[in-house]
């Protein structure tokens, strides 16, 4: 389903160019997940905006359900973006004038796939019900990540792009969410490609890769 095939970025340096990604392949097919990992500056947010569409490769190709992204415009990648892929990364980027509900809800309209049974079950899951008439500045850290969660995964996308969604919460708390976020990925069938720097987070998941020196290994 995401088929990213020999990938290179540069980003312009003081002196010269920085080689961040020189040519990193890798596959991920629908019901897998795979965990990003590799020091810090290995280019692992690099890749995950190249998928998510959000910045251009250099050379090579990156494909979702066979769509080439080099191929469409800004206007079709944010088609995409919006019908295929989910993004959770570790700014919740909620919408503060929405209440928890809508907040949740909103991703899976935009994709006009809303669904109030399996949004109702989500919210349950999530731990959120209580919660879900208020506005997100009155949520805990942890609750207004489960909300950036349910929001990504009330649209059903097909891709599910997370950059250490569970990175600012205690350990506990962080355990649960990402059993959960695995749980639900399973269910949906979404592929899920996880930025971590944890070897929990990481030995969770079902494959990964490691960016080094510019290359998947
Ligand atoms: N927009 C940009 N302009 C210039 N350089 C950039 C840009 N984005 C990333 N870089 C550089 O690319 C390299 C990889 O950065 P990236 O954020 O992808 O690494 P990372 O593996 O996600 O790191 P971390 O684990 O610290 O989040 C770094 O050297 C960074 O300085």
């Amino acid at each position: 389903m995401l088929v990213v095939d020999d990938i290179r970025k540069s980003f312009p340096g003081a002196e010269a160019p920085v080689d961040v990604l020189r040519g990193v392949s890798l596959r991920l097919d629908r019901g897998e997940t795979l965990a990003l990992v590799g020091e810090s500056g290995s280019g692992k947010s690099t890749l995950l905006h190249l998928v998510a569409g959000l910045d251009r490769v250099d050379a090579g190709r990156i494909a979702i359900d066979g769509a080439d992204l080099a191929q469409m415009g800004d206007a079709g990648r944010a088609r995409l973006r919006r019908s295929a892929v989910g993004l959770v990364f570790q700014q919740f980027n909620l919408i503060p004038s929405l209440k928890v509900a809508d907040n949740i809800a909103f991703q899976a309209r935009l994709a006009g796939r809303h669904d109030t049974a399996w949004t109702a079950e989500l919210t349950e899951r999530l731990g959120l019900t209580a919660h879900t008439a208020k506005y997100p500045e009155e949520l805990s850290g942890g609750q207004q990540q489960r909300v950036a969660i349910g929001r990504t995964l009330a649209a059903r996308p097909a891709l599910v792009l997370a950059d250490e969604p569970t990175g600012n919460l205690d350990s506990d708390t962080g355990a649960r969410v990402l059993a959960l976020m695995l749980d639900l990925v399973a269910e949906t069938e979404a592929g899920l490609l996880m930025v971590t720097h944890s070897e929990r987070v990481a030995s969770a998941m079902g494959r990964r890769v490691t960016l080094e020196a510019g290359q998947a290994i």
